[in-house]
Order: C-alpha cells, then structure tokens, then sequence
C-alpha cells in the first residue's frame, strides 16, 4: 500500500498541525448544533507537488491535471442550549475566518457561513453579533438530503445494517441508489423520500423523537445527561413496565395473528394493572421501555411510508440513533417485523451529521453567483472519502473534535 492510500484509509494518522481551516458549515437543531469543517495541512498533502505560490486551501497538482486537495474533514457537536460553547470553540478555532476570507462576499462585504436548521434563522443575530458572520441559510432538508447522498456517494463503509448485534457493512451501488426513504432521527422526525441529487419529498414525519426521548426520560428519571439515560436503558428491563402479549394472555402466544408472548402488547401498560407509583419503578427499567417505544414506534411509521411508496430501503439517521445497540436494534426488528422481511433498515455512520454535510457540499452549488473569490476555490463535491477508523461517532464526546482523513478530486 502506498503512503498516500496508507493516509486515505486512515492507517497512519498525519503528523497533525493544522493548516489551513476551508467552509466551515453549520446544523442547528432543536437540541444539538453540528460543526462541520474541513482543514488541510502540509502533511495532508504527501506525495502531491504543490504551486507554494498558491498559498491557499486548496492546491493545484503541477501536473495541472487535477486539482487534488487532501486533508480532514472535521465534526463537532453542542448542545443548542450551551450555543456559547460553540461560538467560543469557532472563535477560539478561528473557524470563522477560515473559509470566507478568501471567499468573501465583496459585494455586500459579508462574511458568510453556510447554515441549516431552525437555528440558523432563530440564532441569525447571534452569529452576527458574536462573531461578525452571516449565516446564509440553506434549507434543512434540501440539506439532510444532499448530505445522505454525498455520505452514500462518497463514503466508503457509511451504510450498514444491525442485525443480531451485527452491523453489516452495505455496499451502495451508486447506479442503483434511488429511491430510498430517509428518516431523519433528531428532536422530531422527518421521512423523505428521496429519487435523486435535489429530487425529494418529505412525505411524513412525527413529533414523537429524539427530543421526546430525551425529555421525558429526563423527566422521568431525573438523570442529567443524555447519556445518562441512554446508559440507564442499557440497564433496564423494559418488561417491568410494558404489558406484554404473554400478560394478557396467561404466559401464551397469540400466535393465529402472529404475535408471541414476548411482543410488547402495550408500553407502559404494566403501571396501571400493577397500581405502582413512578418512585416504585426503577429509573434504568423506565429508560428502557421508553427507548423501546420511541424507536419502535418510528420503525413501524417508517415502514409504513416505505410500503405507500412501495421503498425498499429506509436509511436512519440523526443524533438519537447515536449508534446505540439497542436502538438501531429495534429500530430493525420494526422495520423487518411489520415488512414481513420486505424492507430494510440500514444506518449511517455519520448519522448525525447529514444536515451539516449537506450545508458543506452546497457552497459549491452557488460559489460562481454568491461568492467573490480572490482564488480559486474547489469545493470536495466529487470527494473520495474514507473515514477514519478511529473516528467513532457512538464514543464522539459532544465537544470533542472528530475527524476524518479525506482526499478531494475536483476533476
Ligand atoms: N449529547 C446529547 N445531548 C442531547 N441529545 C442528544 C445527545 N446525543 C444524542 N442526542 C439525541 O439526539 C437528538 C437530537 O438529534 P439531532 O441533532 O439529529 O436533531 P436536531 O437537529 O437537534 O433536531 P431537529 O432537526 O428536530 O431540529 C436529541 O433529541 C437526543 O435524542
Ligand atoms: C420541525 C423539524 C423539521 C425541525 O428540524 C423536525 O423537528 C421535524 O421534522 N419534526 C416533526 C414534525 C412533524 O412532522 O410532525
């Protein structure tokens, strides 16, 4: 294997001292803001000749050929309740002026930052205020959607299935990719179905996700994270609480309409029959029947959008699924239960970051309209990705700086 392959697959992790930090690219979300930056470094560039009078972000192979760029990709997540976390870590990273300086928008002398989501209409001002940038919005799911289809284009092991406790790794074929349903896990749920770049319909959603999870686990447990309560559900026994079929049925199955005695009959139901209060149930085993119910739940919608629009495949993503066993679990046996072996969930391992990415890729949609450049500026569209196996989304710590080693072929 050659040094450079060695660094694209990310076997070798580069001497790191950051070069030059390119489009910075924003996701704020009801509950988490997701940073999506991409920096080079003179390591990054290994076995490429580079015009040292270039001095910028981007380098151009001697050859002329190809413009190539190579370095990370890097991914960082907040709480939107702690957005002053995030506006000190892109100010002390001087994030902000990585990508606009030299892409200033002269005309309306605007520094301008790519940004979805809620938050990038309701924390305008703030940005604005704090550290002098425009965000320029672009549309949450125009965004979730092109950030699918660049991970599914682009990255090589993105896609995979759990079953079993298993995660198997899909292989996509690009020519046979649409239509597919992605359902988008955050504070609320979106299903879009997607048919190809920018063709899509968010045709359902629910309120009942990732926020509602999170809220009223916090509620009912009183833990103070997150990932308290996921740890908690890891714990748990959900059958304490959920009326299972076998509890209406004297231990039996129902199996002439095909459920066993284990299916869950009703969440929650057990705390009426038992005449229990909250303070009698253990806090892990409420956290687990309610992973259970929110991510069975939007399995089973989830199929049933993928049956109306005769899908066969239904990618996951957002922050709730956080790679979490038990999740995606469920998720699955939903999905294939109500499918009858039809369908299939598959998961993304940038999962969380869909939003972000898509904000990312889309400064090379209008960078010849929007932007004044003073050099020229390649945006990695047609990127080969390889992630960096140490990149873990399910271990990323939420102010920690994740990142993975990519080369960008702008042919
Ligand atoms: N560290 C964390 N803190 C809070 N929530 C987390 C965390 N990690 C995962 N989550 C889960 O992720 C969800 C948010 O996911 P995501 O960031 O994809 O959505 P969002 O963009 O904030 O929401 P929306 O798109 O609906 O505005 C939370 O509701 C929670 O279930
Ligand atoms: C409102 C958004 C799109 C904001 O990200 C998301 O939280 C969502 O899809 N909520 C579900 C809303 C519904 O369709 O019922």
């Amino acid at each position: 294997m050659d040094q450079r392959r060695d660094q694209i697959e990310g076997n070798s992790e580069p001497s790191h001292s950051f070069g030059q930090i390119s489009h910075l690219a924003l996701d704020i979300g009801g509950t988490l803001i997701k940073v999506v930056y991409f920096s080079t470094s003179r390591d990054d560039c290994i076995d490429h000749e580079w015009d040292s009078s270039a001095n910028n972000t981007l380098g151009v192979s001697k050859s002329g050929k190809h413009p190539i760029l190579e370095g990370r990709l890097h991914f960082a997540k907040f709480e939107t309740r702690n957005i002053n976390d995030c506006l000190e870590f892109i100010s002390s990273k001087k994030l902000h002026l990585g990508g606009f300086q030299r892409c200033r928008n002269l005309a309306k002398d605007k520094n301008l930052i790519k940004a979805t989501g809620g938050g990038a209409h309701k924390f305008a001002e703030l940005f604005r205020e704090k550290l002098g940038i425009d965000l320029d919005k672009e549309d949450e799911m125009d965004c979730l959607v092109a950030g699918a289809n660049f991970l599914l284009k682009a990255v090589h092991r993105e896609a995979y299935t759990y079953v079993g406790g298993e995660k198997e790794f899909m292989q996509i074929d690009q020519n046979d990719l649409y239509p597919y349903l992605l359902v988008n896990i955050g504070s609320g749920v979106s299903m879009i179905k997607v048919d190809g770049d920018g063709k899509f319909e968010r045709v359902s959603g629910t309120n009942v996700g990732g926020g509602t999870f999170w809220g009223l686990g916090r509620l009912l447990t009183k833990c103070k994270s997150f990932d308290e309560l996921l740890e908690l559900s890891y714990r748990g026994n959900n059958r304490v609480i959920d009326m299972l079929v076998g509890d209406i049925y004297g231990g039996m199955d129902y199996s002439k309409i095909g459920l066993s005695s284990t299916t869950i009959a009703s969440s929650f139901g057990k705390a009426v029959s038992d005449y229990k209060e909250l303070e009698d149930y253990k806090p892990e085993d409420v956290a687990r029947s309610l992973l259970r119910m929110i991510s069975n739940n939007i399995g089973q919608i989830a199929y049933l959008n993928a049956l109306q629009f005769g899908l066969k495949r239904i990618f996951f993503g957002g922050f709730f699924i956080q790679g979490q066993p038990y999740t995606m679990d469920t998720i699955s046996v939903a999905v294939h239960f109500w499918s009858k072996g039809e369908a299939k969930a598959m998961f993304l391992r940038h999962e969380g970051f869909l939003g972000a990415l898509g904000a990312y890729v889309s400064y090379a949609k209008n960078r010849l309209d929007d932007l004044v450049c003073n050099e020229s500026i390649e945006i990695p569209v047609s990127a080969s990705y390889a992630a960096d196996p140490k990149y873990n989304p399910r271990n990323a710590d939420l102010n920690d700086n994740e990142s993975m080693q990519c080369s960008v072929y702008t042919a």
